[in-house]
C-alpha cells in the first residue's frame, strides 16, 4: 500500500497543495487532475521519491519511501519526456531495458508488437516520430513486474490505437492487484471502478512571508 500523509508543497511563493493525504491499496488506481501549473508534476515526483515535500511523507509497505529499499524495487516511474536513447533503435532500448527489470515471459518482438512498432524494430528511435518514441518509452509496461507505476501524461502524442493499447495494459495491472498513479487529461482510460480522484489547484494561496 501507498500512503500519502499531508503532503505541503510551495513553488515561486504559491502554495501548490497543503496537508494532502491518501491511501492507494493493490489494484487502485489514482487520476491525479488539475490545470496546468497546478503541481501535478511536482506530486509525482515526491510520490515517486525524486523531491521532498516541505511537510508530510509518504510512506510504501509502511515505511518511509525515503528508507525503503522495497520501494526502489517496486516503483516504475515514467516522467514527462520519453526516457529513450535516440541512438539505439527500439529493439536495442528494449534490450537494454529487459536487462534492467530481469526475466520476462514475452519476447521482446511480441512486446514491440503489442506497442505497435513492428517494423520499426532496427530504426534508430531519434528518426522515429514523437508518438513512436512515446510507445518505446511506454513499453517498458509490458517489461516490468513493478507493483506500482507513476506516470506522467503517459498520452502525450499518442494515436488513438496506442491509447487503446495502453487503456488495456492500465486494467490488467490493476486486475492484477498492481497499483496505478497518472495524470492525465484523457480520465476515462483508466479503470473508473478502481480508480480514486485527486484534483490539485482547487485553492491557491499566496505564502506569506
Ligand atoms: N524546481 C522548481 N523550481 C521552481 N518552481 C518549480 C519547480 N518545479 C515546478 N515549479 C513550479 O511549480 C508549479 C507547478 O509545476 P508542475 O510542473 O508541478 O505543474 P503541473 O500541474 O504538472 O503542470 P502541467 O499540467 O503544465 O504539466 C509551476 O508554476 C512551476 O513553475
Amino acid at each position: 500500500m501507498l500512503e500519502a500523509r499531508s503532503l505541503s508543497l510551495a513553488r515561486q511563493s504559491r502554495q501548490l497543495f497543503s496537508h494532502i493525504s491518501f491511501m492507494l491499496r493493490p489494484g487502485q488506481a489514482l487520476l491525479l487532475e488539475g490545470r496546468n501549473g497546478a503541481g501535478k508534476t511536482s506530486m509525482l515526483r515526491i510520490l515517486a521519491g525524486l523531491a521532498r515535500p516541505d511537510e508530510g511523507d509518504v510512506y510504501w509497505q509502511g515505511e518511509k519511501i525515503s528508507n525503503s529499499a522495497l520501494f526502489r524495487d517496486d516503483l516504475l516511474y515514467l516522467g514527462h519526456q520519453p526516457a529513450v536513447n535516440l541512438e539505439l533503435t527500439p529493439f536495442e532500448n528494449l534490450r537494454y531495458l529487459s536487462a534492467l527489470h530481469g526475466d520476462n515471459p514475452q519476447s521482446i518482438a511480441e512486446i514491440l508488437a503489442a506497442v505497435g512498432l513492428a517494423g520499426y524494430e532496427d530504426v534508430p528511435s531519434g528518426n522515429l516520430s514523437a508518438g513512436q518514441q512515446r510507445r518505446v518509452a511506454l513499453s517498458r509496461l509490458w517489461l516490468s513486474n513493478s507493483k506500482l507505476w507513476i506516470l506522467d501524461e503517459p498520452l502525450t502524442a499518442l494515436d488513438v490505437r496506442a491509447v487503446a493499447g495502453l487503456e488495456k495494459r492500465f486494467a490488467d495491472h490493476v486486475a492484477n492487484g498492481g497499483m496505478l498513479i497518472v495524470t492525465t487529461h484523457q480520465a476515462a482510460i483508466l479503470p473508473q471502478q478502481a480508480t480514486i480522484q485527486l484534483r490539485l489547484g482547487e485553492i491557491q494561496q499566496e505564502v506569506e512571508s
